[in-house]
């Protein structure tokens, strides 16, 4: 695909010199997708879409074009090239001018080849990490971080936003729907604005002043049942299990449905609790789920099927193919009113899509009788509680995350566990209603597990299985090796839940737990706990996390890093964090960059160097061995992560989007708001308070994460006879002959330049 494509049309109305559209600097295609031509600018807004079967592209930056103009067809010649090029993906960026005043008009030269960065052969130098002071990103102090490092809610941005965002934004933000530029930001893609999405197609939050999340909490306020209404006349009450809360021990909403089920039970009124988990493939394929998680996810439902079965509790895992995909709430209900229940519950999800849908339910007028209430279980601290004494959110975790303990220290019933479920009397299995629920087979249309879910099929599912383990006990396992295993043993391929070779109790020095504090940055090592997927997932609340640890710390909640678990406790309030950045600024969920100025920085399209990337063939052995980690793992070590990211953002200088939907696609323990978090923590688009210029030297991170390499050798397997600090930079640091013998790249950029390259572009956005 050519790198850059310029593109002159005849205008019939000639466009005063001062108003001649600036180029074009992006093109999103997206394939699939049927839509109108479509022009905002007459609306004073900044997109074009074009539909162009199967195409849609998607212009942004486009500035001041006449409605005249906007309106204007593009000629199909100009597109084939691309079309070719996307027949096998369903996602291209590519670079594109289109101006519609003749190039000699243009206020400067567009050069039509990337910045070539051909790495020169030079001697060791020592390497110099201009990160070195961040190693701890997350608890550095930094002098401008107190409380006034909030921001402004959208409530009280909303119109400095509008204007800027409708001027700077890299994705949709007006009109016609357009499907996902970059899946899993695109939450609620088809927006006119960060409100509106899929599930929320009126123009509710155009005028409004809240979040999603404040409106669906001013709605439960008002729609939702109270404790112990006894709503309606079904007799039984359903627990809707989500996406994030894949557990029977403490979860908030199947514990209340519990106790509804119970006080039904005794006034002698039913009180069967059946439980339901909906399949959303499409939602799944909105959203970037990749196949690992979905394995994970069906696994799971599996094995809580047998456990829900021992406490008479049917488990009814439904396949929801309907379309709209926006009728999942509808139905919910019917399927509530075919089982006899009046009470419905579910803990929220803080993505956009899903807080509309929510919301849709809650005020939708005949719920056939049935009661919906929602509660706060996927976050220790429920998001929009830790607040500045003003109200406003916090955009910098440090701050935030005083605020965030302190909130613990005061209420403590924010770490209580909730109680398990009791069974259903047997008589359950003979009900007329409940007890055909238990065998889902019989059911058909729709119902039942299955084993691999069309259009999510895992070509790795045994071994993602053995790594990640889901049934028997396994996630407590995890967190049992975590807190008593051995630390400092390197354990690349254990399973997660493999007990270390000792097991040295909870209060010794020598514990994975006990070591956290440093063994959490060495990549060889077996220094992290590796219970994301259960946490992203909710095979394991956070809260018991905390009690984990606060049972081994004298029942005090440690937070900060002082010792391993208090660091460790801290990353727990990190992932807390992304939720709350999440649902205080919901924009995060539809592709925008938190920081809106990095909107318009301008990125690299070159598919080789994304793909090398992708495949780990960068020449960087440690972002190499770190991508290919996650190609055979589903999952990266952190500091992996923040390596890999960076070098994507800033060496390579690809759209962070790029990365987080790779990341998205192929993780195990895929999670929207982490992830997302990450991603702009690295591209320096997001909450972390050092400026664009942290950039990370692969090269000293490598000996500082990877010492003896060991971690590389064992996922870049051309590296593996690799002797000494070599492996680190082989490239330099063999000869020429020896290098050439490993069949490994060259570095595909040089490092100092790239830097520069990169401190341009962010110094001034929309630059080359
Ligand atoms: C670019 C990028 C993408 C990421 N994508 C995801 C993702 O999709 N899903 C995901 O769960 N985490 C993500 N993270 C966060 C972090 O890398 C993982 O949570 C961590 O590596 C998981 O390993 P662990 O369970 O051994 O972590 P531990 O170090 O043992 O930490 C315990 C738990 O704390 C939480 N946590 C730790 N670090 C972070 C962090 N930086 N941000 C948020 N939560 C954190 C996680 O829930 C983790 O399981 C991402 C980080 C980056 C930089």
């Amino acid at each position: 695909m050519p790198e850059t494509h310029c593109w002159t049309a005849p205008c019939a109305n000639a466009v005063p010199a001062s108003r001649l559209p600036k180029p074009i600097d992006r093109v999103y295609l997206a394939r699939s997708i049927h839509r109108r031509h479509g022009c905002l600018s007459c609306n004073k807004r900044d997109h074009l879409i074009f539909d162009f079967w199967p195409l849609s592209i998607h212009f942004t930056n486009v500035q001041l074009l006449s409605p005249h103009r906007a309106r204007m067809p593009l000629r199909a010649s100009f597109f084939r090239p691309l079309l070719r090029s996307v027949s096998t993906t369903n996602l291209i960026t590519a670079t594109c001018r289109i101006t519609t005043t003749p190039p000699h008009l243009l206020p400067r030269t567009y050069s039509t080849s990337p910045p070539t960065m051909a790495p020169k052969r030079r001697p060791a130098s020592p390497p110099h990490d201009e990160d070195e002071k961040a190693l701890d990103p997350k608890l550095a102090e930094h002098p401008d971080e107190d409380e006034s490092e909030t921001s402004k809610p959208p409530s009280q941005k909303r119109q400095k936003k509008s204007s800027s965002s409708s001027k700077r934004s890299a994705v949709v933000t007006g009109g016609p729907k357009v499907e996902s530029q970059y899946g899993s930001s695109a939450y609620a893609k088809s927006g006119d604005d960060w409100h509106r999405s899929d599930f929320n197609p009126s123009p509710r939050g155009r005028t409004d002043s809240k979040t999603p999340l404040q409106e669906l909490e001013a709605a439960l306020k008002t729609h939702a049942p109270s404790k112990h209404n006894d709503a309606g006349d079904g007799k039984n009450v359903v627990y809707w299990m989500r996406m994030h809360d894949l557990r029977i021990h403490d979860n908030r909403a199947l514990a209340h449905a519990s106790a509804l089920a119970q006080e039904r039970r005794k006034k002698k009124k039913g009180g069967n609790l059946i439980a339901l988990f909906v399949i959303t493939p499409a939602d799944y394929k909105a959203h970037d789920r990749g196949a690992r998680r979905i394995d994970f996810v069906l696994r799971t439902l599996a094995s809580l099927k047998k456990e829900l079965d021992k406490l008479n509790i049917p488990f009814v895992v439904y396949t929801h193919t309907d379309r709209p995909r926006t009728s999942i709430g509808e139905k919910v209900f019917s399927l509530c009113k075919q089982w006899n229940a009046s009470q419905l519950t579910a803990n929220i999800e803080y993505e956009v899509d899903e807080l509309w849908r929510d919301l849709a339910m809650l005020e939708q007028k005949d719920k056939g009788g049935v009661s919906f209430s929602l509660f706060h279980d996927c976050y220790v601290v429920p998001p929009g509680r830790v607040v500045t004494n003003d109200g406003r959110p916090y955009s910098v975790f440090s701050p935030w995350n005083r605020r965030w303990t302190d909130c613990i220290a005061k209420d403590a019933s924010l770490i209580e566990e909730s109680p398990d479920p009791e069974a259903n009397d047997a008589g359950a299995r003979k009900d007329s209603t409940v007890g055909k629920l238990f065998d889902l087979d019989k059911l058909g249309g729709g119902f039942g597990i299955p084993e691999e879910l069309e259009g999510f099929e895992c070509k790795d599912r045994e071994y993602m299985a053995k790594l990640w383990p889901v049934s028997d006990g396994a996630p407590k396992q995890v967190l049992d090796n975590f807190m008593s295993g051995k630390g400092g043993e390197t354990a690349l391929d254990r399973p997660a839940n493999e007990p270390s070779t000792k097991d040295v109790g909870g209060n010794t020095k020598e514990s994975r737990l006990a070591r956290y504090a440093e063994g959490r940055n060495l990549m060889n090592e077996n220094g992290t706990s590796r219970i994301s997927p259960y946490l992203a997932a909710g095979l394991v609340s956070p809260r018991e996390c905390l009690r984990r640890t606060r049972a081994l710390t004298k029942g005090k909640l440690q937070v900060g890093r002082d010792s391993g678990a208090a660091m460790w406790n801290t990353e727990i309030s990190f992932r807390d964090f992304y939720g709350h950045v999440l649902a205080a600024w919901p924009k995060v969920c539809m592709g925008h960059a938190f920081i809106t100025k990095y909107e318009n920085v301008k990125w690299e399209t070159s598919s080789s160097t994304l793909e090398a990337w992708k495949a780990g063939l960068t020449g960087y052995p440690i972002v190499d061995a770190a991508q290919r980690q996650c190609i055979q793992q589903g999952y990266i070590h952190n500091r992996g992560r923040m390596i890999t990211a960076m070098f994507l953002t800033k060496h390579l200088l690809h759209d962070w989007r790029e990365g987080e939907r790779f990341f998205s696609l192929n993780f195990i323990d895929q999670d929207f708001a982490s992830n997302n978090g990450g991603w702009q923590w690295s591209a320096s688009t997001g909450t972390d308070p050092q400026p664009y210029f942290r950039i990370f030297n692969p090269l000293s991170q490598s000996e500082k994460s990877d010492p003896m390499g060991e971690y590389i050798r064992h996922f870049v397997p051309e590296l593996k006879g690799v002797k000494g600090n070599a492996i680190h930079d082989p490239y330099r640091r063999l000869g020429k002959a020896e290098f050439e013998k490993l069949g490994y790249p060259k570095p595909i950029v040089e490092h100092a330049e790239a830097r520069q390259r990169a401190l341009r572009r962010y110094k001034n956005p929309g630059d080359e």
